[in-house]
């Protein structure tokens, strides 16, 4: 689990964290979303102890945060700022090893399980960017942490790769693990979690997107449809065949098509939808 009261932080005269407040409960996997600058990596780094709070107190896996325990139980996956250009894979998930008490195994075991056991040995300044994303995924969950938290971990990964990404925090998670993801990705995150706090003026607004039956459609069709007609129900165009409606329009464009003699090929709900939520929060777009 992951408790965070009353946390607050200030940069010189400028207030970024308020009055933080929120539980995550243990296996939950959440997400963590806001503009830039809103003060995401400043949690997640005050919350680690790497940025000194000003005030506040952070429980993880049971236990109010003291540094020499916490950093066996958490894992943290930072930007890549924190990667040594001169040294392996290998070199960053041994000494990561080290430090928690691991033995070698685990380097293979984590590197085979992530995907980056085939350029372990290269140095990290030859790595492209979604390289360092593995190596710092793989750094983050080396020790099978309790609660694990991840800073914009989807930046620059292949298909490939966000699909055993996802399905290893999945794993985790349903292990037990408490996971705190924060992503500029809200598709993603719509597939991975329905719990999603917000943080806007340096505080927390939490919404589970269950509540909120704002479901759209994305209809595919055999051809596009064109008229004004379409236009007076909002459908926003993915491409010629395919279209987003929401709930509130979806029988008048079934119709709209029946009568337009246009087949419908696929109807798919998508599962969750933060982005209107978003749009609301901040109302900035
Ligand atoms: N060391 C620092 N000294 C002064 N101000 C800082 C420092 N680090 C961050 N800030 C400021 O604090 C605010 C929050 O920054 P932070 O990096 O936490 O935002 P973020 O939500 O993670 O942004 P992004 O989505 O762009 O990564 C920004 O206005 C930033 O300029």
């Amino acid at each position: 689990m992951i408790s965070v009261q009353g946390l607050t932080k200030s940069y010189h005269d400028k207030k970024v964290l308020a009055d933080i407040n929120f539980e995550i409960g243990q296996g939950e996997i959440a997400g963590l979303v806001g503009p830039n600058g809103v003060g995401k990596t400043t949690l997640l780094s005050c919350m680690m102890g790497l940025i000194k709070a000003d005030s506040g107190t952070v429980t993880m896996a049971d236990e109010l945060f003291t540094k020499t325990d916490m950093y066996k139980k958490v894992g943290f996956m930072q930007d890549n700022s924190v990667l040594y250009p001169h040294l392996t894979g290998y070199d960053h998930l041994s000494y990561v090893a080290y430090a928690q008490n691991l033995s070698l195994d685990a380097v293979e075991e984590v590197s085979k399980h992530v995907g980056n056991d085939s350029y372990l040995y290269q140095k990290v300044g030859e790595y492209s960017l979604g390289m360092k994303q593995h190596l710092l995924f793989a750094s983050a969950i080396i020790h099978k942490p309790k609660v694990l938290l991840l800073d914009e971990p989807f930046n620059g990964l292949d298909p490939t790769s966000l699909i055993r990404i996802r399905e290893i925090i999945r794993e985790l998670a349903a292990q037990g693990t408490t996971v705190l993801l924060s992503s500029h990705n809200l598709n993603e995150l719509d597939r991975m979690t329905r719990h999603i706090y917000f943080l806007k003026d340096g505080e927390i607004i939490y919404r589970d997107l269950a509540d909120h039956h704002n479901f759209s459609y994305v209809l595919t069709v055999t051809k596009q449809p064109v008229g004004q007609q379409y236009e007076d129900i909002q459908v926003e165009v993915i491409n010629d065949t395919q279209f987003i409606v929401d709930k509130a329009n979806l029988n008048q464009a079934i119709s709209l098509l029946n009568q337009d003699d246009n087949p419908i090929v696929d109807i798919e709900r998508t599962q969750f939808s933060s982005e209107n939520l978003y749009r609301e929060i901040y109302q900035e777009v």
